[in-house]
């Protein structure tokens, strides 16, 4: 192979990268039409789609691997080759690449499409998960229900997917090694460049596990004296049916089980939402608003005519939310079944930081419009809803009339935010272990639904309400494992947000170590050019450059680092220790008894 000037090989990516932009505007507006209209037409046009590209990306890559674009003088040069020459499903001939993406958009069809029966009158069998089923999750208090609809789902969502599931292990793990990838889980891994990622991974994990052990116990504690010893044990992994979540994979839903000041009720939000005639649209131009205080980029008028905030009544759709870049004149989209409460208010600002991330790198070339790191992506928004999400921005909005907590009332906030963003951790890091150790065949297909439960109950403590066996099969219950996304993304964003909000809530003058009045729980960077600009900027390089040398610009820092995740909570934390060893509250938990030893 010759060796190409400078000049031709950036005209060779030039022209590659818009060809490439081009793909990825059709296969986008062909996975929106099906997931906004869920029907076998529009899956089997999507397949098509992304069949056709498939080809085109493998020869794009075999092209790049035959040159020596990677020794290129020019680093840019170089950095798209290495991109451009990672193949992921395309490396498939056709019959598999069809195969495996017919048995990912059959799981997601089931999902999306899943339907259980009221417990309260069996003959009505048409609730869905949202908002029906999550409501009663939320809301009842009734243990016989919670199991009732914990099981329909499971069954109905998780077990029916087995086969799907298998097929879609065996040709990922084909297409991993045509790439010369030890399994799936390696190429997954890949794409946080850096070869050290799980280790690191496993430290994070390590490091915060005694804080959630705190919770666990004091959540298990209080769960015991509200539904008896009949129902929660005293040392053992707590049922997850009571825990206001399908996949127990964030509890304050039912906080009020628990509250730590329980004489300082929090605020009813939704209820002043309600009052104030609050819409879906109105949490949307929240958002908005919050992005354009910044000086940063507002929805374009696009956004508001071509998305899908709310469930339509005359088709079906997948619900799950999820944010859309179509690669093309700044066309950016959500797709969600907002409800107006404060999970949906929280969820808007999360896909909204997809959004704005979109918007801020759309002058890049295509092989870079994308995170340098894949948890960058998941912690935008959330950083925006820290500062939304705390009493003084929501007094400034006028949703509570106390923007200034006393020490009890701090207490209680931070537990809520600890049941979402510390209790999430043992879930994000389980959704990936456990398919690492599938992908790397550690857990033999048999096995792979007792392995799943008895991975919860090791890292996270809780287990299913009834007992299951190896003819249930319940990861599918999960979206992300029907949609083959990678979840490890979502962990990485719970450590990196803290990060982000520490760096941001500096530049607003909003945070000073050690002054009590601006602590990071109590910092809204509302309205501050100087942290809009420093986000921007961060936001702009899209995957042009490693994440540690963009991460160094915007925090200062080059790793992925848990120490302003524990300064957030660190007040928190102190209260459980204390409180924990005053009611003697037993640490830590057993095996599962749910599945057959
Ligand atoms: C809101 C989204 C779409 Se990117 C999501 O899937 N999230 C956001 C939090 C964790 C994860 C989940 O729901 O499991
Ligand atoms: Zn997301």
């Amino acid at each position: 192979s010759c060796s190409v000037s400078t000049l031709d090989a950036r005209r060779f990516f030039e022209r590659e990268n818009e060809l490439l932009r081009q793909r990825y505007h059709e296969e986008y507006l062909a996975s929106y039409t099906y997931n906004t209209n869920v029907t076998d037409d529009n899956r089997q046009a999507m397949i098509a789609v992304y069949a056709r590209n498939a080809v085109q990306n493998k020869q794009l890559a075999q092209k790049i691997k035959s040159s020596d674009y990677h020794l290129s003088e020019d680093a840019d040069i170089r950095r798209q080759a290495l991109h451009l020459s990672k193949m992921g499903a395309s490396a498939l001939n056709t019959e598999d690449y069809l195969a495996l993406q017919n048995a990912i958009s059959s799981m997601q069809s089931n999902y999306a499409t899943t339907n259980v029966c009221s417990y309260t009158n069996r003959s009505d069998c048409s609730l869905t998960l949202e908002p029906h089923i999550q409501e009663r999750l939320s809301n009842s208090r009734d243990p016989a229900e919670l199991a009732w609809y914990w099981r329909e789902w499971y069954d109905k969502a998780g077990t029916s997917q087995k086969d799907n599931f298998a097929e879609y292990v065996r040709l990922t793990r084909k297409a991993a090694h045509l790439n010369d990838h030890r399994s799936y889980a390696d190429y997954w891994v890949q794409f946080y460049e850096d070869a050290d990622f799980e280790r690191q991974l496993d430290a994070s994990f390590k490091q915060l596990l005694p804080f959630y052990r705190q919770i666990h116990g004091y959540v298990r504690y209080r769960l015991r004296q509200h539904y008896g010893e009949d129902v929660v044990p005293a040392e053992g992994n707590i049922p997850m049916h009571l825990l206001g979540n399908m996949w127990a994979q964030s509890w304050n839903e039912v906080i009020d089980l628990f509250t730590p000041y329980p004489e300082k009720p929090f605020v009813d939000v939704k209820a002043e939402m309600v009052q104030q005639n609050y819409t879906v649209q109105k949490l949307f131009e929240l958002g908005d608003q919050f992005f354009q205080s910044l000086g940063m980029r507002a929805l374009p008028p696009s956004f508001w005519n071509l998305s899908l905030i709310t469930r339509p009544d005359d088709r079906q759709v997948v619900c799950h939310a999820s944010a859309w870049d179509f690669y093309q004149d700044s066309d950016v989209r959500i797709k969600m079944c907002t409800e107006v409460d404060m999970h949906y208010f929280f969820v808007v600002h999360h896909e909204l930081g997809h959004i704005q991330y979109y918007l801020q790198y759309e002058q890049q070339p295509a092989v870079f419009r994308g995170a340098p790191n894949p948890g960058f992506h998941e912690a935008v928004g959330d950083v925006i809803a820290l500062s939304v999400m705390s009493a003084k921005h929501l007094k400034s909005i006028g949703l509570t009339d106390n923007g200034r907590l006393d020490e009890k009332s701090r207490i209680n906030e931070l537990f809520k935010q600890a049941l979402s963003k510390i209790v999430f951790l043992p879930f994000g890091y389980t959704m990936d272990k456990y398919r690492y150790a599938v992908f790397r065949n550690e857990i033999e297909e048999p096995q792979w639904n007792c392995g799943f439960w008895q991975m919860r109950s090791e890292y996270g403590g809780v287990e299913p309400p009834v007992s299951r066996t190896d003819k249930d099969f319940d990861p599918p219950a999960k979206y992300h494992i029907d949609a083959d996304v990678e979840y490890l993304r979502y962990f990485a964003a719970h450590i990196f947000q803290f990060q982000f909000h520490k760096a941001l809530c500096s530049l607003a003058g909003q945070y000073a170590p050690n002054d009590s009045r601006r602590t990071l729980d109590n910092c809204d960077i509302f309205g501050s050019k100087e942290a809009g600009r420093a986000l921007s900027k961060f936001l702009s390089h899209g995957s042009s450059r490693h994440w540690k040398e963009v991460l160094q610009e915007f925090t200062g820092e080059t790793e992925m680092d848990t120490s302003a995740l524990l300064e957030y909570f660190d007040p928190l934390y102190q209260w459980l220790k204390q409180e924990n060893s005053r009611l003697g509250v037993p640490l830590g938990w057993g095996e599962t008894n749910k599945i057959p030893t």
